[in-house]
């Protein structure tokens, strides 16, 4: 059949309606729709976002944020794993609808994505054996070709690693998870990580010491990381995390977490 007759004209409708099926004003909309949000996460850097082994589930500080964020909406939450060098990408190919997991807000991120409303605050620092606590009190005490530095890839650890600790012997590890236990065990003398994470570790584990975190080399923020260009899907989440902050819930979940 050609445009025109019958047949055709139908078929012209029925292509219409899937295309307008598809197309909502904003992806907050079609979130709602569909019934659930898709959270692309790493799974490997606690407190934020740990994928438990155990369980097969995602468990942190931003997971119960998500589940959070998707009981406001109304939806389910469904978590996917992505990586630290892929997560910009899978997020511009759609594989998700939010980006979380200890995220760093930054230009760089923001240039291509968008990063909502920050809702923690941390630095760089490092993360080394408690016997060495008097060794390592300094950025120029680890950048000497004898300390050696698991990093891992992809993260502004990484990038932080590169740009000022280039005089170091540097390693970097796939598993974030395997970092302080290499350090514990003697195989790396620092993680470059942050404060939170450092603070976390050396808790867990007496032969680690969290150093600096008084006087961490930077100082920025986490933040939830959007898909530009969706103004109604972006205000939607900072007065949602408003809210969430105005109730205390950021402290609640900090309390679960961190201390
Ligand atoms: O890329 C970021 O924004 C991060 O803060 C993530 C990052 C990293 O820098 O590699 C931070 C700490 C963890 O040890 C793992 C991932």
């Amino acid at each position: 059949a050609t445009a025109g007759t019958p047949n055709g004209q139908a078929v012209a409708v029925e292509a219409a309606k899937k295309q307008d099926n598809k197309k909502f004003e904003s992806r907050l909309d079609e979130i709602i729709a569909r019934g659930y949000i898709v959270v692309g996460t790493p799974g490997d850097y606690k407190p934020f976002t740990y994928l438990n082994p155990k369980t097969n589930e995602f468990e942190g500080y931003d997971i119960d944020a998500m589940k959070e964020f998707a009981k406001s909406l109304g939806v389910e939450a469904r978590f996917v794993q992505t990586s630290w060098p892929t997560m910009m990408d899978d997020l511009l190919a759609n594989k998700f609808d939010i980006a979380v997991g200890g995220v760093t807000r930054n230009t760089d991120r923001q240039k291509k994505a968008h990063m909502g409303d920050p809702y923690i605050e941390f630095g760089k620092a490092p993360l080394i054996r408690a016997q060495d606590k008097d060794k390592y009190k300094s950025l120029a005490d680890i950048n000497k070709k004898e300390v050696r530095i698991g990093v891992n890839p992809g993260g502004t650890n990484e990038k932080f690693v590169r740009d000022y600790l280039k005089n170091a012997t540097v390693t970097v590890v796939q598993n974030n998870l395997d970092i302080p236990g290499l350090v514990a065990n003697g195989t790396y003398d620092v993680m470059i990580t942050d404060t939170i994470e450092a603070m976390v570790y050396s808790k867990a584990d007496s032969r680690l010491y969290a150093a600096l975190t008084d006087k961490p080399f930077t100082r920025s923020e986490k933040a939830y990381m959007i898909p530009r260009g969706d103004f109604i899907f972006a205000s939607y989440l900072d007065v949602w995390m408003d809210e969430m902050k105005l109730q205390g819930k950021f402290d609640e979940l900090f309390h679960k977490w961190v201390k």
